[in-house]
């Protein structure tokens, strides 16, 4: 079956359909990991997004009941170069194809996927549309340009709290379209986690007494949510807190600084990162669109832990005042190297040093 991708800009790349067949406006963005499409394809933090694998064969490890970042994925599209008909492992229970068609995906095959990602390099990742052979692309370009694209929180955080108990530290854990790893690596640590809703107001969070907060990933842009923003203010200082993409990003805009769109982002399990106290390299996860803005930090108490060795952009930060640290990546891992998973005990520690101050 034939589908095209239409870009805002005009460009068409033509190839075959696979997976769903509803077809939704959405911010086309590469990502250059090359394994773990099945964490990518269930991270809440794509949202809509119509994802282009830069890898070019998907799929031949099959989907699996274990790697999931969440129950549902929530993404817009996906386009491969070329999806494994026949998958191979031991625990893969379907192929990609009907995993997509299962949760109403669709995707696209068969078109060089190294010119597209070269297009968004250059032009910046823009909104595209899948496209039968009939739609008039006149008008899809239209609408694509004057569509305002908008990611919501709502739809990917739990509806109502839950917990994990443990006898460990209490972590309240706030669920802005948390991945599931961030969780596991919690209760690896024996820690007693309650996970809540995004819009869980400051006095609800402490009233649950947390030795520690932390702040998950999710979708869109930070700027956003106001409501969020404020809830960090209130709890900055209260209690230990660490947080993780988004959160990263709101911690910092809660504390005065701004973030800015980047011009195609870091999406991949390959981004290579350094840890400046060390000098260290770590080879880190990512998937983030918007990023803290250097010049933004001068006046807070804020200062910069880790940079992206790719661009130099801001991956760490530490609040020199309050207890709180955050990255910009994914130290959860999943998928990707595990070299990152350090900062969970870093923040054990600095919990125990609150406790004992
Ligand atoms: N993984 C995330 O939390 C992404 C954060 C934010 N939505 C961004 O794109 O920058």
């Amino acid at each position: 079956m034939k589908r095209k991708l239409v870009l805002e800009n005009g460009l068409v790349f033509n190839g075959e359909g696979f997976g769903g067949d509803q077809f939704t406006i959405g911010e086309v963005v590469f990502t250059t990991g090359m394994t773990g499409y099945q964490e990518t394809l269930s991270d809440p933090s794509f949202h809509k997004q119509i994802i282009v694998f830069t890898y070019p064969l998907i799929g031949n490890y099959g989907i699996n009941p274990s790697d999931f970042e969440s129950l549902n994925s929530f993404v817009g599209g996906v386009i491969v170069h070329e999806y494994a008909k026949t998958e191979s492992h031991w625990k893969s229970q379907m192929n990609i194809d009907s995993f997509l068609k299962k949760q109403n995906i669709p995707g696209l095959s068969g078109i060089d996927t190294r010119a597209l990602v070269k297009t968004i390099r250059m032009k910046g990742s823009m909104k595209g549309k899948f496209c039968d052979e009939n739609e008039n692309l006149d008008e899809v370009v239209k609408s694509l340009q004057h569509t305002t694209l908008r990611h919501h929180v709502s739809e990917v955080s739990t509806p109502r709290a839950y917990s994990a108990p443990a006898g460990g530290h209490r972590i309240v854990l706030i669920d802005y379209g948390m991945k599931k790893s961030i969780l596991k690596e919690l209760c690896l640590r024996n820690c007693d986690v309650v996970v809540v809703p995004y819009n869980t107001d400051a006095n609800s969070i402490l009233e649950l007494n947390p030795d520690g907060i932390m702040l998950s990933n999710g979708p869109g842009n930070p700027e956003e949510l106001t409501e969020s923003i404020n809830t960090i203010k209130k709890l900055s200082g209260k209690a230990p807190i660490f947080g993780i993409c988004l959160g990263h990003q709101l911690y910092a805009l809660a504390h005065g600084a701004k973030t800015f769109k980047m011009l195609f982002g870091h999406r991949g399990a390959n981004h290579p990162v350094k840890e400046l106290a060390t000098n260290r390299v770590y080879i880190t996860s990512q998937n983030h669109g918007y990023v803290v803005d250097e010049k933004s930090l001068k006046n807070t108490t804020l200062e910069v832990t880790h940079r992206a060795l790719n661009d130099g952009t801001v991956e760490g930060l530490q609040d020199k005042k309050n207890w709180a640290f955050t990255v910009q990546y994914h130290p959860e891992s999943c998928p990707g190297p595990h070299d990152n998973e350090y900062l969970f005990n870093n923040f054990m520690t600095m919990i125990e040093d609150f406790k004992n101050k």
